[in-house]
């Protein structure tokens, strides 16, 4: 038998300890596995004394993860504090500085410093695994990284938040509040520190900048992502979408495009037949569309304390199996050097359908106005419907209008419009559609 992989753990929260569990209940199994026994020998968090459902009084305890990843006697170093900046940043690098392997599930960090710190880890020949960090449990990094060798991929998108996910089914299913079911998702252990990550599409976003770049061999650029969240969405859109036959959807895509690359978050209304449209409470999945392959849907538990640690203890038990001389992937499937600087296209020339719901004045000729405005755009309509049921009260209207393919700049210009025409009472709603023809899934 091998020596023991010896592994270091920073944060004990909810994925952490589940890391912890795994790897002490599973240690037979993993041992068989890899050939090679794996043992937490460091840990570090905020609190010492708390009763985290394992033991852990073998490992030597830390109050500073950086120095825990400068001089514990590990091999491996597992960063799940969180935060793209502090400790995290600093321990990761550290621990790859001094030549040890790290494995975490922090998508924050790597879409800011990803490109930095793989440089480090590729530079230092140690692996940078973090197959956590992108929709949970779902191997969907190994899958892009090794299993997709040669396939040009077009377009790439998912449902990458299991908190929002479970917000809006449960929303939907059982017509509980946004708040309600916000806090249901932090005591389930889904959300992140800061909850406005989730619910503002910040943690899509970090999770669609490293699935860009695995599929499209171009650099991290989180900051180019085009970003709304769900926290405008109301029981009243998703009662619309309902008898539209649509299901609203927190979807993050990139694609490519002739002027670059499109990436976009936002809530999309999906059909209700379509397979995304399918997918529920906090599983997550990614679709990828390649010339080789086809399309590839993955689905599964994107976020939750078994579900991460599942992905972290694969990406541990690569680092067992791995033995010494062999050469280490690249960290974002190609060289850090050779990944390609990255262009945005324009969201105004995004193509699309539109949901647009407008709470109006119940004025005569408002319905006109309206009408005229989306003719004078060039957009056409599938459908306008004034909502008889929808009025705020007497003298107020909702109107909800459905587009065909039209551009987003065409819509801005309408909306605009129909602000200035001081008809509206309310912020406008807007809400993108992807329909079937462009869901092919
Ligand atoms: N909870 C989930 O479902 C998932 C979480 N992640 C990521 O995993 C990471 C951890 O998430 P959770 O376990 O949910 O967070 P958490 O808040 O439950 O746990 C964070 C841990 O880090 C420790 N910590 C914080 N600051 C520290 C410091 N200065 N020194 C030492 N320890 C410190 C805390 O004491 C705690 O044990 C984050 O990057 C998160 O984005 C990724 C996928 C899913
Ligand atoms: N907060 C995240 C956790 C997993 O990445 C989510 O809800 O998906
Ligand atoms: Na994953």
């Amino acid at each position: 038998m091998s020596e023991a992989l010896r592994v270091g753990i920073a944060g004990l929260g909810t994925v952490g300890a589940s890391v912890a569990r795994v790897l002490t209940e599973k240690a037979a199994e993993l041992t068989r596995q890899c050939g090679r026994p794996i043992l937490v020998t460091a840990v570090s968090a905020r609190s010492k004394g708390r009763d985290r459902g394992v033991d852990l009084s073998g490992a030597v305890w830390f109050d500073d993860p950086v120095e825990m990843a400068r001089t514990a006697d590990i091999d491996v170093f597992i960063e799940l504090i969180g935060g793209d900046e502090g400790p995290a940043r600093e321990s990761v690098r550290v621990a790859l500085e001094n030549g040890r392997h790290v494995v975490t599930a922090n998508k924050a960090l790597l879409a800011k410093h990803g490109l930095a710190l793989a440089g480090i880890a590729e530079e230092k020949g140690v692996l940078l695994n973090y197959e956590a960090a992108v929709a949970g449990g779902i191997p969907v990094i190994k899958t892009m990284r090794e299993s997709m060798a040669g396939n040009t991929v077009s377009r790439i998108f998912g449902i990458l938040n299991g908190t929002c996910n479970y917000i809006l089914t449960r929303m939907e299913a059982e017509g509980i509040s946004f708040q309600d079911c916000l806090a249901d998702a932090q005591r389930l252990g889904y959300a992140e520190a800061d909850p406005t990550f989730d619910i503002e599409g910040n943690d899509t976003a970090h999770k669609l900048s490293i699935l860009t770049s695995l599929a499209f061999g171009t650099e991290i650029a989180a900051d180019d992502i085009y970003l709304e969240g769900i926290s405008n969405i109301t029981q009243a859109d998703i009662r619309a979408a309902s008898d539209l036959g649509y299901r609203i959807k927190l979807l993050g895509v990139a694609l490519r495009t002739e002027s670059g690359i499109e990436q976009r978050v936002h809530p999309t209304m999906v059909p209700t037949a379509s397979v995304i449209a399918q997918v529920n409470g906090v599983t997550n999945a990614v679709a990828i569309e390649t010339d080789i392959l086809g399309e590839l849907l993955l689905s599964g538990p994107g976020a939750g304390g078994n579900a991460t640690a599942s992905a972290v203890v694969g990406d541990i038990a690569d680092i067992a199996k791995s033995r010494p001389g062999f050469q280490h992937g690249p960290v974002f499937g190609r060289p850090v050097t050779e990944l390609a600087p990255y262009t945005r296209a324009k969201m105004r020339s995004h193509e699309g359908g539109y949901f647009i719901r407008l709470t109006v004045s119940d004025r005569t000729g408002v319905f006109a106005a309206i009408a005229r405005r989306m003719a004078d755009n060039e957009i056409s309509l599938e459908s306008i419907v004034q909502h008889a049921n929808g009025h705020n009260s007497a003298d107020q209207k909702t109107v909800i209008l459905v587009t065909h393919e039209t551009t987003e700049a065409a819509v801005r210009k309408a909306v605009d419009g129909i602000t200035s025409d001081g008809h509206l009472v309310d912020k406008p709603q807007v809400i993108r559609i992807e329909r079937a023809a462009r869901t092919r899934l």
